[in-house]
Protein backbone atom coordinates (compact mmCIF):
# COMPACT_ATOMS: atom_id res chain seq x y z
CA UNK A 1 0.00 0.00 0.00
CA UNK A 2 2.93 2.33 0.78
CA UNK A 3 4.37 1.57 -2.58
CA UNK A 4 0.87 2.23 -4.19
CA UNK A 5 0.43 5.85 -2.25
CA UNK A 6 4.09 6.98 -2.67
CA UNK A 7 3.75 5.81 -6.64
CA UNK A 8 0.59 7.88 -6.51
CA UNK A 9 1.68 11.07 -4.48
CA UNK A 10 4.74 10.94 -7.31
CA UNK A 11 1.84 11.00 -9.61
CA UNK A 12 0.25 13.77 -8.58
CA UNK A 13 3.62 15.48 -8.37
CA UNK A 14 5.10 14.80 -11.60
CA UNK A 15 3.21 16.94 -13.36
CA UNK A 16 5.09 19.39 -15.01
CA UNK A 17 5.19 21.55 -18.27
CA UNK A 18 7.96 22.61 -20.26
CA UNK A 19 8.14 25.49 -23.06
CA UNK A 20 7.05 24.74 -26.92
CA UNK A 21 9.95 24.95 -29.33
CA UNK A 22 7.56 28.06 -30.54
CA UNK A 23 8.39 30.10 -27.20
CA UNK A 24 11.76 29.08 -27.38
CA UNK A 25 12.08 29.94 -30.93
CA UNK A 26 10.27 33.27 -30.22
CA UNK A 27 12.81 34.11 -27.33
CA UNK A 28 16.02 33.34 -28.70
CA UNK A 29 14.94 35.50 -31.47
CA UNK A 30 14.44 38.38 -29.07
CA UNK A 31 17.57 41.40 -28.62
CA UNK A 32 19.41 40.87 -25.16
CA UNK A 33 20.15 44.23 -23.71
CA UNK A 34 22.86 45.01 -21.47
CA UNK A 35 22.83 44.98 -17.83
CA UNK A 36 22.32 48.79 -17.81
CA UNK A 37 19.67 49.02 -20.14
CA UNK A 38 17.89 46.76 -17.16
CA UNK A 39 19.63 48.47 -14.24
CA UNK A 40 20.91 44.84 -12.97
CA UNK A 41 23.95 45.49 -11.23
CA UNK A 42 21.44 48.06 -8.75
CA UNK A 43 20.65 47.34 -5.09
CA UNK A 44 17.15 48.96 -5.55
CA UNK A 45 16.48 47.17 -9.01
CA UNK A 46 12.76 47.06 -9.18
CA UNK A 47 10.93 44.90 -12.07
CA UNK A 48 7.32 46.49 -11.97
CA UNK A 49 8.07 47.98 -15.64
CA UNK A 50 8.85 45.11 -17.38
CA UNK A 51 7.00 42.64 -19.27
CA UNK A 52 7.88 38.98 -18.47
CA UNK A 53 9.83 38.57 -22.26
CA UNK A 54 12.14 41.52 -20.59
CA UNK A 55 12.67 39.11 -17.22
CA UNK A 56 13.66 36.27 -19.64
CA UNK A 57 16.31 38.33 -21.60
CA UNK A 58 17.45 39.75 -18.61
CA UNK A 59 17.80 36.63 -17.35
CA UNK A 60 20.02 35.64 -20.39
CA UNK A 61 22.08 38.90 -19.84
CA UNK A 62 23.11 37.87 -16.19
CA UNK A 63 24.24 34.45 -17.56
CA UNK A 64 25.84 35.92 -20.50
CA UNK A 65 27.42 38.55 -18.25
CA UNK A 66 28.39 36.08 -15.65
CA UNK A 67 30.48 33.91 -18.35
CA UNK A 68 28.10 31.45 -17.40
CA UNK A 69 26.95 30.60 -21.61
CA UNK A 70 30.78 29.78 -22.63
CA UNK A 71 31.99 28.21 -19.89
CA UNK A 72 29.80 25.59 -19.55
CA UNK A 73 28.80 25.44 -23.37
CA UNK A 74 25.34 26.30 -23.06
CA UNK A 75 23.24 25.48 -25.80
CA UNK A 76 21.59 29.12 -26.66
CA UNK A 77 18.25 27.51 -27.68
CA UNK A 78 18.25 25.36 -24.51
CA UNK A 79 18.71 28.22 -22.13
CA UNK A 80 15.96 29.84 -24.20
CA UNK A 81 13.39 27.36 -23.30
CA UNK A 82 14.77 26.24 -19.86
CA UNK A 83 13.88 29.63 -18.89
CA UNK A 84 10.55 29.48 -20.31
CA UNK A 85 9.89 26.51 -18.40
CA UNK A 86 11.21 27.88 -14.89
CA UNK A 87 8.72 30.49 -15.50
CA UNK A 88 5.84 28.08 -16.52
CA UNK A 89 6.48 25.97 -13.42
CA UNK A 90 5.78 28.72 -11.23
CA UNK A 91 2.25 29.43 -9.96
CA UNK A 92 -0.54 32.55 -10.34
CA UNK A 93 0.05 33.49 -6.77
CA UNK A 94 -0.13 36.56 -5.44
CA UNK A 95 3.90 36.63 -4.24
CA UNK A 96 5.43 33.03 -4.83
CA UNK A 97 5.61 33.56 -8.21
CA UNK A 98 8.02 33.98 -11.21
CA UNK A 99 8.84 38.04 -10.28
CA UNK A 100 10.07 36.92 -6.67
CA UNK A 101 12.33 34.47 -8.26
CA UNK A 102 13.56 36.81 -10.66
CA UNK A 103 13.90 39.31 -8.18
CA UNK A 104 15.59 36.95 -5.96
CA UNK A 105 18.43 36.27 -8.88
CA UNK A 106 18.98 39.80 -9.93
CA UNK A 107 19.80 40.13 -6.33
CA UNK A 108 22.32 37.33 -6.20
CA UNK A 109 23.46 38.44 -9.33
CA UNK A 110 23.94 42.26 -7.80
CA UNK A 111 25.68 40.93 -5.31
CA UNK A 112 28.09 38.63 -6.66
CA UNK A 113 29.74 41.02 -8.84
CA UNK A 114 29.82 44.11 -6.31
CA UNK A 115 31.50 41.95 -3.98
CA UNK A 116 33.49 40.37 -6.92
CA UNK A 117 32.63 36.87 -4.78
CA UNK A 118 32.21 35.32 -8.13
CA UNK A 119 35.85 35.34 -7.71
CA UNK A 120 35.77 33.22 -4.99
CA UNK A 121 33.11 30.87 -5.40
CA UNK A 122 34.06 30.15 -9.05
CA UNK A 123 32.04 29.39 -11.69
CA UNK A 124 30.81 26.04 -11.01
CA UNK A 125 28.89 27.51 -7.64
CA UNK A 126 27.81 30.51 -9.07
CA UNK A 127 26.02 28.85 -11.84
CA UNK A 128 24.55 26.20 -9.27
CA UNK A 129 23.03 29.56 -7.47
CA UNK A 130 21.73 31.42 -10.14
CA UNK A 131 20.08 28.37 -11.29
CA UNK A 132 19.12 27.74 -7.64
CA UNK A 133 17.74 31.37 -7.06
CA UNK A 134 15.52 30.94 -10.37
CA UNK A 135 14.16 27.59 -9.07
CA UNK A 136 14.15 28.13 -5.91
CA UNK A 137 10.41 28.43 -5.36
CA UNK A 138 9.59 26.14 -7.76
CA UNK A 139 5.30 25.44 -8.34
CA UNK A 140 4.68 27.35 -4.59
CA UNK A 141 0.83 26.89 -3.96
CA UNK A 142 0.96 29.98 -1.93
CA UNK A 143 0.92 28.31 1.20
CA UNK A 144 3.77 27.17 4.17
CA UNK A 145 5.23 24.18 5.45
CA UNK A 146 3.10 24.11 8.23
CA UNK A 147 0.27 24.06 6.01
CA UNK A 148 1.22 21.02 4.19
CA UNK A 149 1.09 19.33 7.25
CA UNK A 150 -1.94 20.52 8.91
CA UNK A 151 -3.38 19.77 5.53
CA UNK A 152 -1.32 16.53 5.00
CA UNK A 153 -0.95 17.20 1.33
CA UNK A 154 0.80 14.71 -0.90
CA UNK A 155 4.01 17.26 -0.33
CA UNK A 156 3.94 16.73 3.72
CA UNK A 157 3.20 12.67 2.74
CA UNK A 158 6.62 12.66 0.78
CA UNK A 159 8.90 15.29 2.69
CA UNK A 160 8.27 15.91 6.44
CA UNK A 161 10.78 18.82 6.71
CA UNK A 162 11.70 21.21 4.59
CA UNK A 163 8.67 20.02 2.78
CA UNK A 164 7.72 22.76 -0.05
CA UNK A 165 11.84 23.85 -0.10
CA UNK A 166 12.54 19.92 -1.29
CA UNK A 167 9.57 20.07 -3.60
CA UNK A 168 11.09 23.19 -5.43
CA UNK A 169 14.20 21.45 -5.74
CA UNK A 170 12.43 18.50 -7.17
CA UNK A 171 10.83 20.06 -9.66
CA UNK A 172 13.91 21.93 -10.69
CA UNK A 173 15.75 18.81 -11.46
CA UNK A 174 12.99 17.48 -13.07
CA UNK A 175 12.83 20.52 -15.59
CA UNK A 176 16.78 20.02 -16.00
CA UNK A 177 16.16 16.69 -17.40
CA UNK A 178 13.36 17.28 -19.67
CA UNK A 179 14.42 17.35 -22.94
CA UNK A 180 15.02 20.47 -24.58
CA UNK A 181 15.85 21.74 -20.82
CA UNK A 182 18.99 20.56 -20.28
CA UNK A 183 21.06 23.21 -19.40
CA UNK A 184 23.91 21.16 -18.08
CA UNK A 185 24.01 18.50 -20.99
CA UNK A 186 27.65 19.92 -22.25
CA UNK A 187 29.82 19.76 -18.48
CA UNK A 188 31.55 16.72 -17.50
CA UNK A 189 29.67 14.29 -14.90
CA UNK A 190 32.51 15.31 -12.13
CA UNK A 191 31.24 18.82 -12.56
CA UNK A 192 27.47 18.09 -12.94
CA UNK A 193 27.53 16.47 -9.60
CA UNK A 194 29.24 19.74 -8.21
CA UNK A 195 26.55 21.93 -9.72
CA UNK A 196 23.36 19.48 -8.65
CA UNK A 197 24.76 19.11 -4.62
CA UNK A 198 25.36 23.03 -4.37
CA UNK A 199 22.09 23.40 -6.18
CA UNK A 200 19.96 21.57 -3.24
CA UNK A 201 22.04 22.73 -0.61
CA UNK A 202 21.00 26.33 -1.84
CA UNK A 203 17.74 25.19 -2.58
CA UNK A 204 16.71 23.89 0.87
CA UNK A 205 19.02 26.73 2.66
CA UNK A 206 15.86 29.24 1.78
CA UNK A 207 13.71 27.45 4.23
CA UNK A 208 14.07 29.92 7.40
CA UNK A 209 14.01 27.14 9.68
CA UNK A 210 17.30 26.18 8.16
CA UNK A 211 18.55 30.04 8.24
CA UNK A 212 18.00 29.94 12.07
CA UNK A 213 19.94 26.72 12.46
CA UNK A 214 22.60 28.28 10.59
CA UNK A 215 23.17 31.78 11.28
CA UNK A 216 24.54 31.33 14.96
CA UNK A 217 27.89 29.65 13.46
CA UNK A 218 28.10 32.47 10.41
CA UNK A 219 27.97 34.85 12.96
CA UNK A 220 30.75 33.50 15.06
CA UNK A 221 32.67 32.76 11.85
CA UNK A 222 32.15 36.49 11.07
CA UNK A 223 33.45 37.73 14.46
CA UNK A 224 36.23 35.94 14.30
CA UNK A 225 37.61 37.75 10.88
CA UNK A 226 39.52 38.22 9.77
CA UNK A 227 41.96 35.65 10.75
CA UNK A 228 40.19 33.30 8.26
CA UNK A 229 39.41 34.04 4.34
CA UNK A 230 35.80 33.19 3.13
CA UNK A 231 37.01 30.62 1.05
CA UNK A 232 37.23 28.26 4.42
CA UNK A 233 33.22 28.66 4.80
CA UNK A 234 31.75 28.68 1.45
CA UNK A 235 29.30 26.51 2.12
CA UNK A 236 27.78 28.41 4.95
CA UNK A 237 28.27 31.65 3.11
CA UNK A 238 26.35 30.23 0.27
CA UNK A 239 23.32 29.42 2.52
CA UNK A 240 23.12 32.97 3.89
CA UNK A 241 23.51 34.59 0.35
CA UNK A 242 20.14 32.75 -0.54
CA UNK A 243 18.44 34.20 2.43
CA UNK A 244 19.81 37.32 1.61
CA UNK A 245 18.79 37.23 -1.86
CA UNK A 246 15.06 35.34 -1.06
CA UNK A 247 14.41 38.52 1.97
CA UNK A 248 16.02 41.34 -0.12
CA UNK A 249 12.46 43.30 -0.98
CA UNK A 250 12.56 44.43 2.58
CA UNK A 251 16.19 46.44 1.45
CA UNK A 252 14.25 47.92 -0.93
CA UNK A 253 13.49 51.77 -1.46
CA UNK A 254 9.88 52.03 0.70
CA UNK A 255 7.53 52.19 -2.30
CA UNK A 256 9.05 48.60 -3.36
CA UNK A 257 8.86 47.23 -0.20
CA UNK A 258 5.35 48.46 0.78
CA UNK A 259 3.72 46.91 -2.80
CA UNK A 260 5.36 43.15 -1.95
CA UNK A 261 4.90 43.11 1.85
CA UNK A 262 0.90 43.87 0.98
CA UNK A 263 1.89 41.04 -1.74
CA UNK A 264 2.83 38.88 0.80
CA UNK A 265 0.41 39.40 3.56
CA UNK A 266 -2.27 38.72 0.67
CA UNK A 267 -0.84 35.71 0.51
CA UNK A 268 -0.84 35.11 4.38
CA UNK A 269 -4.20 36.05 4.76
CA UNK A 270 -5.26 33.68 1.60
CA UNK A 271 -3.55 30.86 3.70
CA UNK A 272 -5.31 31.82 6.67
CA UNK A 273 -8.94 31.96 4.50
CA UNK A 274 -8.40 28.02 3.85
CA UNK A 275 -7.11 27.08 7.22
CA UNK A 276 -10.26 28.78 8.83
CA UNK A 277 -12.65 27.45 5.75
CA UNK A 278 -11.16 24.07 4.92
CA UNK A 279 -9.29 23.05 8.13
CA UNK A 280 -11.48 24.51 10.65
CA UNK A 281 -8.75 25.93 12.53
CA UNK A 282 -7.70 29.45 13.65
CA UNK A 283 -4.60 30.83 11.45
CA UNK A 284 -1.67 32.22 13.34
CA UNK A 285 -1.95 36.04 13.78
CA UNK A 286 0.32 36.57 10.66
CA UNK A 287 -2.25 34.89 8.46
CA UNK A 288 -5.03 36.02 10.27
CA UNK A 289 -7.02 38.61 8.43
CA UNK A 290 -8.55 40.14 11.65
CA UNK A 291 -4.97 41.18 13.00
CA UNK A 292 -4.27 43.26 9.72
CA UNK A 293 -3.66 46.22 11.89
CA UNK A 294 -0.81 44.66 13.69
CA UNK A 295 1.05 44.35 10.09
CA UNK A 296 3.27 47.06 10.31
CA UNK A 297 4.95 45.87 14.20
CA UNK A 298 5.20 42.34 12.08
CA UNK A 299 7.61 43.89 10.15
CA UNK A 300 9.38 45.37 12.55
CA UNK A 301 9.53 42.17 14.38
CA UNK A 302 10.64 40.32 11.18
CA UNK A 303 13.22 43.19 10.44
CA UNK A 304 14.66 43.03 14.20
CA UNK A 305 15.08 39.16 14.48
CA UNK A 306 15.73 37.92 10.73
CA UNK A 307 16.79 40.96 8.59
CA UNK A 308 18.78 43.07 10.77
CA UNK A 309 21.13 40.30 11.83
CA UNK A 310 22.39 38.85 8.45
CA UNK A 311 22.05 42.13 6.43
CA UNK A 312 24.56 43.73 9.39
CA UNK A 313 26.92 40.55 8.73
CA UNK A 314 26.94 40.88 5.24
CA UNK A 315 27.39 44.46 5.46
CA UNK A 316 30.45 44.01 8.01
CA UNK A 317 31.64 40.91 5.32
CA UNK A 318 31.83 43.45 2.34
CA UNK A 319 31.73 47.19 2.71
CA UNK A 320 29.50 47.24 -0.74
CA UNK A 321 26.79 45.56 1.11
CA UNK A 322 26.10 48.73 3.07
CA UNK A 323 23.04 49.91 0.74
CA UNK A 324 21.04 46.70 1.87
CA UNK A 325 21.39 46.92 5.22
CA UNK A 326 21.14 50.60 5.10
CA UNK A 327 17.66 50.07 3.14
CA UNK A 328 16.68 47.80 6.03
CA UNK A 329 16.78 50.69 8.43
CA UNK A 330 15.14 53.16 6.59
CA UNK A 331 12.28 50.60 6.05
CA UNK A 332 12.01 49.63 9.62
CA UNK A 333 11.45 53.48 10.48
CA UNK A 334 8.53 53.65 8.08
CA UNK A 335 6.97 50.45 9.33
CA UNK A 336 7.65 51.99 12.94
CA UNK A 337 5.76 55.28 11.79
CA UNK A 338 2.75 54.10 10.09
CA UNK A 339 2.76 51.64 13.71
CA UNK A 340 2.55 55.04 15.61
CA UNK A 341 0.08 56.79 13.02
CA UNK A 342 -2.22 53.93 13.65
C1 LIG B 1 4.01 41.44 5.27
C2 LIG B 1 3.07 40.56 6.03
C3 LIG B 1 3.62 40.12 7.38
O1 LIG B 1 4.86 39.48 7.11
C4 LIG B 1 5.53 38.93 8.19
C5 LIG B 1 4.99 38.85 9.47
C6 LIG B 1 5.75 38.27 10.50
C7 LIG B 1 7.01 37.78 10.23
S1 LIG B 1 7.94 37.05 11.51
O2 LIG B 1 9.33 37.43 11.34
O3 LIG B 1 7.32 37.39 12.75
N1 LIG B 1 7.88 35.44 11.34
C8 LIG B 1 8.67 34.87 10.22
C9 LIG B 1 8.82 33.38 10.47
N2 LIG B 1 7.49 32.74 10.58
C10 LIG B 1 7.65 31.31 10.84
C11 LIG B 1 6.71 33.34 11.68
C12 LIG B 1 6.54 34.84 11.45
C13 LIG B 1 7.55 37.86 8.95
C14 LIG B 1 6.81 38.44 7.93
C15 LIG B 1 7.39 38.56 6.60
N3 LIG B 1 7.92 37.47 6.04
C16 LIG B 1 8.50 37.61 4.82
C17 LIG B 1 9.13 36.41 4.23
C18 LIG B 1 8.18 35.71 3.31
C19 LIG B 1 8.52 38.82 4.14
C20 LIG B 1 7.94 39.94 4.77
O4 LIG B 1 7.95 41.07 4.23
N4 LIG B 1 7.39 39.78 6.00
ZN1 LIG C 1 11.56 32.71 -2.05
Amino acid sequence: VAIAKHSVTLEVLSYHATASMEDAQRLRSLRVASAAHFRLHDFAFDDINMNDDETLTACIRMFLDLDLVERFHIDYEILCRWLLSVKKNYRNVTYHNWRHAFNVAQMMFSILTATQWWNIFGEIECLALMIACLCHDLDHRGTNNSFQIKASSPLAQLYSTSTMEHHHFDQCIMILNSPGNQLLSNISSEEYSRVIRVLEEAILSTDLAVYFRKRGAFFNVIRDRPCWSLDEHRELLRAMLMTVCDLAAITKPWEVEKRVAELVSSEFFEQGDIEREELNITPIDIMNREKEDQLPLMQVGFIDSICLPIYEAFSRLSPQLEPLVEGVRKNRVKWLEIAAAQ
